[in-house]
């Protein structure tokens, strides 16, 4: 324990360090350019050729000799010959012959002996004999050989994050398949003989299964292949059962309720006999209890396995706060945080003393520019708030040692997806 700990309580960071621990980056897989957006790069990338692959036109216009077109005005145009078309994909022109021409189009070959480009803006468009209107600067809309990307040159390494520009950038380099770091397997088991599936009637004293929905689109927005597994009572033998057939498949585990105090909280009890699994109480509001380890599997496999709190807003908040980067450790990501931006808060609040607080709240862009960014609390801050949680833009990060937070305050928020600002 460090800092200004209250006793029994494991600090926010710490347990953030734990479950990251528990991870590995996926064993990496081939695949084809579409299905690695989004993915991690898992071997560096070497341009094979260069790009441009030769010289070849900026412009639509004629290839020429700048010497032949020095004099060249409008007034007095220079008269050429040409000699044909090289098009953009045409075969490598022959050889230009002073004293001539050819009709060249954008990405066409310049043809050697050709020093500049004279853009048909510039003519009067002839395909026989071109009348040239105006000089040409050697190298002027000449796009060099190489001047994109060098034989040999590395363009992209292991550990960057596929978006559709390096995508691009792949395919130009002559690639049709990729390593990637795999997508980890993710099982969610929410626990709760009060669970209902979506959609299902309740009885009096039951609740939709929102945290199994809610986790497993949490993991799916990640890029996981993540599974609700489904709401499991609280039964030793159906969960051990459950724990089992995912320590088999999955390669994360994520369990909701069932660790704090209660007389039926059967995660705890189950996981604790296994001793591969540790239950602590974090220091953190929502989100206190908090379960981590390793699911023993068939053939030694070692299945990573976090176990949430069931309050709603507990159990999305510490995803939120530990499972998601760990999660992201396990796609390859080297960013692990959500964005962050410091916010003037416009109401206060009560806030637990010797607890980071993760308070819901919504942003607001302010000041001439909207550069500045305004917060204020979205509802109170119980952990059964549900509809709080979903219209807030952000988790306003309030220290360990702040008991009240006043209009006025300097907040750094966690910006959530979705959210405005
Ligand atoms: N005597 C104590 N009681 C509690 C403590 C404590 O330290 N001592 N801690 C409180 C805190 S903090 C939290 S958080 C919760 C965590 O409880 P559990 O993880 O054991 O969760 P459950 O008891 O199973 O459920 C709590 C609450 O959440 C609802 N829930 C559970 N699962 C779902 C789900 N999949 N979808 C929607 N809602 C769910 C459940 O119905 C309960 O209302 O414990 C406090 N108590
Ligand atoms: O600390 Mo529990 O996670 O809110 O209410």
């Amino acid at each position: 324990m460090s800092g200004h700990g209250v006793a029994g309580l494991v600090p926010v960071d710490d347990h953030r360090r734990d479950c990251l621990a528990l991870v590995a980056p996926v064993t990496p897989v081939e695949v084809g350019l579409l299905d690695a957006l989004g993915r991690v790069l898992a071997e560096d990338v070497v341009a094979p050729a260069p790009l441009p692959g030769a010289d070849n036109s900026g412009m639509d216009g004629y290839a020429v000799h700048c010497a032949d077109v020095a004099s060249a005005s409008e007034g007095s145009p220079v008269v050429l010959p040409v000699l044909g078309d090289v098009a953009a994909g045409s075969a490598a022109p022959d050889a230009l012959p002073a004293g001539s021409a050819v009709r060249i189009m954008t990405g066409g070959v310049v043809p050697p002996g050709a020093d500049g480009i004279v853009p048909v803006e510039q003519t009067d468009a002839g395909v026989e004999r071109v009348e040239v209107r105006a000089p040409a600067e050697p190298g002027r809309f000449v796009r060099r050989a190489g001047s994109d990307v060098g034989a040999g040159e590395t363009v992209l390494r292991a550990g960057d994050l596929l978006d559709p520009r390096r995508l691009a950038l792949l395919t130009a380099v002559g690639r049709a398949r990729v390593r990637v770091v795999g997508v980890p397997r993710v099982a969610v088991l929410s626990t709760g003989d009060e669970l209902v599936a979506p959609g299902g009637a309740l009885r009096p004293g039951q609740v939709h299964d929102s945290n199994g929905i809610g986790v497993t689109a949490a993991a799916r927005e990640l890029g996981c292949d993540a599974a609700h597994v489904g709401g499991v009572p609280d039964d030793p033998a159906g969960l051990r059962s459950a724990l089992a057939e995912q320590a088999a498949r999955a390669d994360v585990v994520v369990t909701t309720g069932g660790v704090s105090a209660g007389a039926f909280d059967v995660v705890k009890a189950v996981l604790r006999e296994t001793g591969g699994v540790r239950f602590r109480r974090v220091a953190m509001q929502p989100g206190m209890p908090q379960g981590l380890g390793v699911l023993e599997g068939p053939d030694g496999r070692r299945v990573p396995v976090f176990c949430l709190p069931g309050n709603p807003v507990s159990a999305m908040v510490s995803f939120e706060v530990f499972v998601r980067p760990a999660l992201l450790a396990a796609l390859g990501h080297r960013v692990l945080e959500r964005r962050r931006v410091e916010a003037v808060t416009r109401s206060g609040w009560s806030s637990p003393a010797g607890k980071r607080q993760f308070a819901r709240v919504r942003l607001v862009a302010t000041g001439p520019s909207g550069a500045d960014v305004e917060c204020e609390a979205v509802g109170g801050q119980g952990s059964h708030l549900a509809a709080d949680l979903a219209h807030a833009d952000a988790l306003a990060v309030v220290p360990e040692d702040v008991t009240a937070v006043e209009p006025g305050d300097r907040l750094e928020c966690l910006v959530l997806a979705g959210g405005t600002a």
